[in-house]
């Protein structure tokens, strides 16, 4: 602890003011606006006699609230205790002295003086405290580059609104900061690391706002964390023109989104919309259509159910990811649009109000640009307001044409009982016309186009092409296998007649959507962030970047956890190359979550069996080695867990995961272990949220992108094998835990430890043994 720090006692004055200040602002915004200002007139009346520097200050905290808005006080409340975490003392190329500012999560102004008591840790100057060391260094602001030197970089460590430690970070010290964050639990980590915040990620954080970005980062590298920062970035840049509620973050399922939505009041971005693929999609079609579940896939591949077909399996879900099937699908669309082409002109009686010729190239010039239900809207209002004008028209042509007959009569005929009686009929003949004129409604106009337009869902555009062997070898240009073709319409046929849709519809139905009907305002974005993206195919990434009308994407995954590979991702470039060419790509390699000895052993795996994939870099903490249990019985299982979770819990680790390969197997081993009274369970689902105080059993495909203190991996009967999708599911199960991983099943094989470097973990025997 450095309270022998020389400037200890200095600091702590400049926390207790700074803390004071803010006290003062809060207590005022607990009191009506209305009270504030007798409290300013009150305060300038005292200035005589009250000690006018209080005095003072009471107006200014009191204009100063008047000032700030409630989610402003809110922010401020959260900080109370904690205003700022880090000094940097700057010293511009221009000016002779450093200024110094402390930064935080909000910024805060003295209102007399304009002087920063809080910088925000967004601001421009911020970023030198993430990547600049002592001496020169450069940060980009409004106006430009600035540069200058850093004479000072200081870390805080303030606990419950005290001053407990200070250090000055030169160029030989390590970042203790960083190491007592890595330290402690899973609980709110994910909020907490602005103040440590790494060089590598805060360019990420940063990284050009107008581009899209394309992050490959390893397991545990704090892409999770990242995105909600450079979310949280991108409001505090854009407050006055993007709405929070244009912006979205994708997630894998619910039990992610519960996961981050933790974190996000914390960074101010709680507004925004948090979401999966599959609801997005059920959103922008407006119906919610049966999906089936996006794991189903994985785990029957998993669980070897379809051992078959499974090739069939995996190609069908790439091809339905494919730009190829995107083509597919604009090639019909095409065909669809001459269904649009209309061979009667529009009339009412015997006028023609719009020509086919004309209708037809509003629909195939004028509105190209609009998916097709829009063009028709278009036509449709452009159709009544013409009708609107030319009633008027109509009717003075007939009454013209109706005075002349008449007059004809008049002329023609003498003055007969016949040419009275005629005189009568053709009077008649004007009075119904023009009634009927009168009386017809722009309903026409509504029957005009039902009768003429296609209105058919999109769904039926899709079962067709899928059901019909004709259409779909027409516009897969015969490109398929005979049992390529046979499989896509026979799957077709069974889920369509349950009227469910798979997982890899979604992005062909999200395009025809767009195509067919348009987005509603409501579902167009202006920044979207998606996390675990190496499971989207490129189609899905297409359809995505069509229907939110922007291609201002944050995208962070990890190639070796992609379990999903044979629908999703196999590199970036592909994306790069195809959908967001804009893309700024950078990698992280340092993985912060987990200890080296745990990270040593995950890359040993990834190293032997997929050497092609990035092996992460654990920041220097260490912990204890991976340790394999062997369990026969189920009596064997439950005192082994039992054992296990109880000598986790007297390290003090708090959170608890037990990772199964396979949904089957969680849900056996959560009965099996209901007979150990000591802890209680969890299986955890999709859609649920972690319970405090409970060991989460789950499988490891649910697992992704979640942490625990520490990880049991347990196999009852299943066993990982050498295939690609295995080893990364392996992988993914491996690096979830921050300090602890423990293996229990039959054998090591189960895990293919015996393939792994036998230094890097350890054997227990049963105790018969
Ligand atoms: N700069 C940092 N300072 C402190 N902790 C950090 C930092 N970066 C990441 N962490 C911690 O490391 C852990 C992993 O972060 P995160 O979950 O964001 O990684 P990820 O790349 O999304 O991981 P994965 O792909 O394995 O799911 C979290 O506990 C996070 O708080």
């Amino acid at each position: 602890m450095e309270r022998h720090h020389p400037d200890f006692n200095k600091e702590n004055q400049r926390l207790y003011e700074t803390k004071q200040y803010i006290k003062k602002i809060l207590e005022a915004g607990e009191g009506r606006q209305e009270s504030f200002k007798g409290n300013i007139k009150e305060a300038f009346e005292n200035l005589d006699y009250l000690d006018s520097s209080l005095s003072y200050i009471n107006i200014l905290v009191n204009a100063k609230f008047i000032e700030m808005t409630s989610s402003d006080l809110e922010h401020l409340k959260r900080v109370e205790n904690k205003p700022y975490f880090a000094r940097i003392d700057f010293k511009s190329e221009h000016s002779i002295d450093s200024d110094a500012f402390y930064i935080g999560k909000v910024s805060l102004f003295k209102k007399d003086t304009q002087e920063s008591l809080i910088v925000d840790w967004r601001s421009p100057i911020a970023s030198v405290y993430y990547d600049g060391r002592l001496g020169e260094v450069e940060y980009f602001s409004e106006d430009g580059k600035v540069t200058g030197e850093l004479t000072l970089k200081r870390q805080f460590t303030i606990e419950e609104g005290k001053l407990v430690d200070i250090r000055d970070i030169d160029i030989t010290t390590r970042d203790d900061l960083l190491q007592s964050s890595l330290s402690g639990s899973a609980d709110n980590r994910l909020t907490e690391i602005v103040s440590t915040i790494q060089a590598e990620q805060n360019e990420v954080i940063r990284a050009d706002l107008t581009k899209p970005i394309i992050v490959q980062g390893v397991a545990g590298s704090g892409k999770t964390t990242i995105a909600l920062h450079r979310i949280s970035m991108f409001i505090y840049t854009y407050s006055n023109k993007i709405d929070p509620e244009e912006m979205m973050i994708l997630a894998p399922n619910h039990l992610f989104i519960d996961y981050i939505s933790e974190a996000l009041p914390d960074l101010g971005v709680e507004q925004i919309k948090q979401t999966t693929y599959s609801e997005y999609v059920r959103n922008c079609i407006g119906k919610k259509i049966k999906v089936i579940h996006p794991d189903e896939k994985l785990l029957s591949l998993l669980e070897g159910k379809n051992e078959a077909s499974s090739e069939l399996i995996k190609w069908s879900s790439s091809y339905k990811g494919s730009l190829d099937f995107k083509e597919v699908l604009k090639r019909y669309v095409k065909d669809i649009q001459d269904e649009y082409k209309v061979t009667e002109n529009f009339k009412v009686e015997v006028f023609t109000i719009y020509k086919a010729k004309n209708l037809n190239r509003l629909f195939f010039k004028d509105y190209n640009y609009l998916p097709l239900n829009s063009r028709v809207k278009k036509i449709k209002s452009v159709l009544q307001s013409d009708f609107k004008k030319k009633k008027k028209e109509m009717i003075e042509l007939i009454e013209k044409k109706f005075e002349d007959r008449f007059d004809q009569l008049y002329y023609s005929m003498n003055n007969t009982e016949e040419r009275r009686k005629k005189v009568v009929h053709l009077n008649d003949q004007k009075e119904k016309k023009l009634e009927r004129i009168k009386q017809t409604k722009s309903k026409v106009v509504t029957d005009f186009i039902k009768e003429h337009y296609p209105s058919y869902k999109i769904f039926k555009y899709y079962q067709q092409l899928m059901t019909n062997r004709g259409l779909l070898q027409k516009y897969t240009a015969n490109e398929l296998t005979s049992d390529q073709m046979e499989y896509l319409l026979s799957t077709s046929e069974i889920y369509f007649a349950k009227n469910q849709y798979e997982y890899e519809d979604l992005a062909p139905l999200l395009y025809l959507q767009h195509l067919l009907y348009g987005i509603d305002k409501k579902w167009q974005m202006k920044k979207v962030v998606i996390d675990e993206a190496q499971d989207y195919s490129l189609f899905q990434f297409y359809a995505l970047q069509l229907s939110t009308g922007t291609d201002l994407f944050t995208i962070l995954g990890d190639l070796s956890q992609g379990i999903h590979s044979y629908r999703g991702l196999n590199n970036w470039e592909e994306l790069t190359s195809h959908v967001l060419t804009r893309s700024n790509y950078k990698t992280l390699k340092k993985s912060y979550r987990t200890t080296i000895e745990i990270m040593n052993l995950a890359n040993e795996l990834l190293g032997h069996f997929i050497p092609k994939l990035d092996s992460a870099e654990p920041v220097v903490r260490h912990g204890r080695f991976p340790a394999f249990q062997p369990i026969e019985t189920n009596r064997d299982v439950k005192r082994t867990v039992e054992v296990t979770l109880q000598d986790i819990q007297e390290q003090q680790l708090k959170t608890i995961a037990i990772i199964t390969k396979t949904v089957e197997e969680a849900k056996r081993l959560k009965k099996l272990l209901q007979q150990v009274n000591s802890f209680s369970f969890q299986w955890l689902k999709e859609n649920e949220a972690i319970e405090q105080g409970k060991v989460a059993i789950v499988p490891a495909y649910l697992a992704k992108g979640l942490e625990f203190d520490a990880v049991v991996l347990l196999n009852l009967e299943e066993s990982y094998t050498e295939t690609d999708m295995d080893i990364k599911l392996l992988y993914v199960a491996m690096t979830r835990p921050l300090h602890r991983l423990e293996f229990i099943g039959r054998t090591p094989n189960v895990f293919l430890l015996n393939h792994l470097n036998h230094t890097k973990y350890v054997i227990h025997h049963s105790k018969e043994e």
